[in-house]
Parts: C-alpha cells; sequence; structure tokens
C-alpha cells in the first residue's frame, strides 16, 4: 500500500506555503504553462559514505499518479489570510487548481540504484507551476527513504550475510517516519522489520522476540521462558539478559532441553546489553555443550554498522542483528540534503533556456540542460557516471571532466559498456512505469553493491567514485557561469 492510500486524501497541501503563492504568481502573470525542467539530486554521500542506494520512488509515483486539490484543499486555501486581512488565494486561482490535471514527463532512476553526489535520481519536465508545487513533496519522500536505505545497506554490509532485523519503530521519527523507514530499511536489505503496520502495508516479513517486562512479570527467570514456550513452542527466541547474561543462558538451556522433551525446539536467545561479544562466544560455547549448535544468538541495544563490524572483528559468535534507532534514525546524519532545481525553460514553441543558480562555491552551482546519467563498466564494475544533457549527444567515445576541477577528466573508450540510469516514469501526465516489488528492488540493492568496487563500500575513508559531466555540457555551464558573473559585475557597476 502506497503513500495516498496511507493516508485517504489529497496529498497536494504536503508542500510548503512558497509553492502555493509563486503557483499563484505564475498563474497570475500568465507564466504558468512556460515549460520547465527540474532535477532533484543531493551534494554528498550520507554517513561520510562512499555510495548512496535511491529510494522512494514507489511512494512519489503514486503521489505524483494521484495528484490533485480537493474542495477541503480549496475551501482551506480559500481561508487563508494576508497580512492585511485580504484572501490570499484568489477565487479564480482556485478554480483553476480545482481543474489542475497532472500533465508533466518524469524519468526517474529506479528504486535500488547505487547513487553518486550531483547526479539527478528524478527529472520533471512540464508546465513551471506543477514542478514547483512538486518540488517539496518529491524531495521529503525521495530524501528520506534514500537517506534510510543507504544506512541499511551499510548495516547489511556490515553483517557480511548475517540476518538483520529492523527494531526502530519505537525511536522513529513519528508514525510515518517509522513506517517509510521500514520500507526503505527492506530496500537497503533488510531481511524483516518488527513493524507489523510496515508488514501489513508493504507485505514484508515480519519478526520479534519477546522483552524484558515478559521475565519481570513472572516470578523467575526459568518460568518465563516455559511459559513463552507454551505458547510458542517452535517460535520461541529467549530475552536472556534481565538479570545476569550467563546465567539467562543456562536457565534457557534448561527450558530448552524441556521444550526438547515435549517435540519442540529452541530456536534463539537474545543479547541486549553488556559486552556482546565476550558474551556472545560464551553464550555459544554453552549452546554448544549443551547440544543446541541450532539455537542462533541475536543481539540489539544501540547497534550500527561501526559496531557490528567491531564486533565482528572481536570475533563475536552473532547470528542476527536487531536494529533499532540507528538504522531508522539514519544516525548520525538526519538529512540527505537533496535538492531540486531549475534546469531548463521554455516559453511554449520556444527555445530551451539553459538555467543554473549561481554560488561562491563552484561546487553548490547547479547543472543546466535535460540531464541524463550514464554509467560505465569495465569487467562488471560501475568505473564512472557521466552526466549529460539530452540536448547535446555525447560522443561515441565521450569525456567527461571533474565538476569542480576541470583539470581532472576521464575518457570513455568506444566499447566500453554503459547503461543509462534515468527511465521514463510519465509521459504527458500518464505513469508508463509499473514499480517493482520491494523483494525486487531489495534484490537490486544487491546486485548494484557487487557492481561497485569494495574501495568504495568500506566504511572508513571510501575511495571516491568518479562523477563528471559531459565535455560539452562541462564547457555550456562554465560558460554560462562566465555570463551571469559578468552580468553580475555589469549590474555593480
Ligand atoms: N564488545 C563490544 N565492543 C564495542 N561495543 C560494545 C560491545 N558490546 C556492547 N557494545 C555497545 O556498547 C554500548 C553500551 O552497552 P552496555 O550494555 O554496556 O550499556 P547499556 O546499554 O547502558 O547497558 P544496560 O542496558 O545494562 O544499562 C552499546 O551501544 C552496545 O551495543
Ligand atoms: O537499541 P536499538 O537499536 O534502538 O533497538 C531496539 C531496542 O528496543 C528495545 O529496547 P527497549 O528498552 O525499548 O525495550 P525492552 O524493554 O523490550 O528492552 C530492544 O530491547 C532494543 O534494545
Ligand atoms: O522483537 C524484538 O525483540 C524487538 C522489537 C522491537 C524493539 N526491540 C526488540
Amino acid at each position: 500500500m502506497n503513500i495516498t492510500q496511507r493516508y485517504q486524501f489529497s496529498l497536494a497541501l504536503l508542500t510548503d506555503m512558497y509553492q502555493l503563492t509563486m503557483a499563484q504568481g505564475y498563474w497570475k502573470k500568465g507564466l504558468a504553462e512556460q515549460e520547465a525542467v527540474f532535477h532533484m539530486y543531493f551534494r554528498n554521500n550520507p554517513f561520510k559514505g562512499g555510495y548512496s542506494v535511491c529510494a522512494g520512488l514507489e511512494d512519489a509515483v503514486d503521489l505524483l499518479a494521484n495528484f490533485h486539490f480537493s474542495n477541503n484543499d480549496l475551501s482551506y486555501l480559500g481561508s487563508l489570510k494576508g497580512s492585511q486581512g485580504q484572501n490570499l488565494f484568489e477565487e479564480s486561482f482556485l478554480a483553476y487548481l480545482k481543474d489542475l490535471k497532472f500533465t508533466c514527463e518524469v524519468d526517474a532512476i529506479p528504486e535500488g540504484t547505487v547513487v553518486f553526489p550531483n547526479q539527478p535520481l528524478l527529472r520533471i519536465k512540464g508546465p513551471i507551476l506543477q514542478c514547483q508545487l512538486l518540488e517539496t513533496p518529491l524531495l521529503t519522500i525521495l530524501n528520506f527513504q534514500t537517506l534510510v536505505a543507504t544506512k541499511a545497506a551499510r548495516i547489511v554490509d556490515a553483517a557480511q550475510g548475517d540476518q538483520v532485523i529492523e527494531f526502530g519503530m519505537r525511536r522513529a521519527q513519528g508514525p510515518d517516519g517509522g513506517l517509510s523507514a521500514a520500507r526503505a530499511a527492506f530496500i537497503g536489505g533488510v531481511g524483516a522489520t518488527s513493524n507489523l503496520l510496515a508488514g501489513q502495508l508493504f507485505q514484508m516479513p515480519v519478526k520479534g522476540t519477546h522483552a524484558h517486562s515478559w521475565v519481570m512479570s513472572y516470578k523467575s527467570e526459568e518460568e518465563a521462558f516455559s511459559a513463552y514456550a507454551d505458547v510458542f513452542p517452535h517460535d520461541s527466541v529467549f530475552l536472556v539478559d534481565t538479570y545476569n547474561t550467563l546465567e539467562g543462558i543456562k536457565k534457557a538451556i534448561a527450558v530448552g532441553r524441556k521444550m526438547r522433551e515435549q517435540g519442540a525446539e529452541l530456536k534463539g536467545i537474545r543479547l541486549d546489553s553488556g559486552d556482546l561479544a565476550y558474551l556472545s562466544i560464551e553464550g555459544r560455547k554453552l549452546l554448544d555443550e549443551a547440544g543446541f549448535p541450532n539455537v542462533s544468538i541475536v543481539a540489539s541495544n544501540d547497534l550500527d554498522e561501526h559496531l557490528i563490524q567491531s564486533l565482528k572483528i572481536q570475533g563475536a559468535r552473532i547470528d542476527t542483528w536487531g536494529i533499532g534507532t540507528k538504522l531508522v534514525t539514519a544516525f548520525d546524519q538526519p538529512a540527505l540534503g537533496g535538492v531540486y532545481k531549475l534546469a531548463a525553460l521554455r516559453a511554449p514553441g520556444g527555445e530551451w533556456e539553459y538555467k543554473l543558480k549561481l554560488s561562491e562555491q563552484l561546487v553548490k552551482i547547479s547543472t543546466p540542460g535535460i540531464l541524463q546519467v550514464r554509467r560505465f563498466y569495465k569487467n562488471n564494475t560501475m568505473v564512472g557516471d557521466m552526466i549529460y544533457s539530452e540536448t547535446m549527444v555525447p560522443a561515441d567515445s565521450p569525456t567527461m571532466v571533474h565538476p569542480n576541477d576541470p583539470t581532472q577528466q576521464k575518457n570513455f573508450p568506444q566499447d566500453c559498456d554503459h547503461e543509462d540510469l534515468l527511465v521514463p516514469i510519465f509521459r504527458a501526465g500518464k505513469c508508463v512505469y509499473s514499480s517493482p516489488a520491494l523483494p525486487e528492488i531489495q534484490e537490486r540493492t544487491k546486485k548494484q553493491l557487487h557492481l561497485l568496487h569494495e574501495t568504495n563500500r568500506r566504511l572508513l575513508n571510501p575511495h571516491t567514485y568518479k562523477v563528471g559531466l559531459e565535455e560539452q555540457l562541462h564547457a555550456k555551464k562554465m560558460a554560462l557561469i562566465l555570463q551571469l558573473r559578468q552580468g553580475e559585475k555589469q549590474g555593480q557597476e
């Protein structure tokens, strides 16, 4: 179930007020139908990492496909007042919004694709009024899910094939934060969630153990485990750290033996405090010596990719990682920082005019054009991504230029395998894309990460993957920057 079904009402007002005031401005000035191109992209990989995993497109597509202003939305807008007490929005503008239909063309990178800074994840072309209104909801969806999918991919990579379960709902940034995070975490490679609503809405596997309160509600730990085993003879994972962990493991083993006598089998134990390396190693010994080699050890307690990596190095014997807070809140980077910038404009029937936003820093200057990303491969490994404009056809053996250092260039031989990453999503307002099922998206993430060199994947100081501008586009961008800077100078003289 996707975002508009979850909310069951129009999401047209899930935007910032300035999008609506600008929309009224464009409409009033007769500029609403000017054709614009906007790109959504981010400037840095999160978590000081070497890559990102894009996510959120299915919700974005759903939002666009159902885009409309309901009567409730319009009457709310009609009730808003300006500072002099006048209506902020005119009746005839509200009538225009009532009949507004989404007519844009959208291209985007499929979910589960490995992506990098400065490349468009989504490109929208259409009447400027529509493109502008959609900035905020597109950013909120793509920014958050991409951030969490990336965090999950890093955690899953650190877990080296062990099962990872997402436990974060209780610590998430509100109910939708928790739900979207569960979906994105699954895209990043997490195997299951403890969140039942996410399981129901997204058809994701759900898993869980039990809480300390269960143990505390019985007179003894052993009684608590026995009672749980009575109710779930084939699905019991005992939380063993309420009082003394090693003693708790011995009690779990004692109950496990009784379960066996009754034809049941203990599935696992969970460690939630203390030294997880030491306790898992000792716990494994106790379980193995007692004839329970198949009882798995689950660990939780403020874990993230760095702690998992450290625990692995320490020889921890953990089979399943339960990760909550640091996964769903994308610790320690609360936002991806993705932006949505105007890149080209044309009056109906006119020529495309390239647009860019100047900044003191070259790195922050947006790239003009109608952009596409061409990814090149050598021996089944990604070797570079070239951003080009569809208005300037790249050479057969193209050269790309580093966006911030023109002395760094890379040429791709003619026989280099390549693919264009943005695919058609909407044409003339009609959806032409069918989103794959979540397990397929998860599989895509896995395959994509295998195509990325391990030096780009390591957690500490990863190698920077090469992303550049196709040379004609680079030249065009530089010329435009110079032209705008000269204009600025002349204006000051
Ligand atoms: N072997 C280890 N190496 C590094 N970090 C560890 C190790 N074992 C546990 N940790 C982490 O150390 C942090 C603190 O854990 P610890 O259990 O000591 O404190 P706690 O959570 O406050 O315990 P309690 O719940 O008993 O109060 C947690 O993030 C935990 O994941
Ligand atoms: O540490 P996280 O990565 O956020 O994982 C989720 C945490 O939530 C639970 O603790 P909590 O104290 O909320 O409940 P409990 O009494 O069941 O342990 C669980 O035991 C984990 O420690
Ligand atoms: O099922 C669990 O063990 C669980 C679920 C949510 C949070 N912490 C643990």
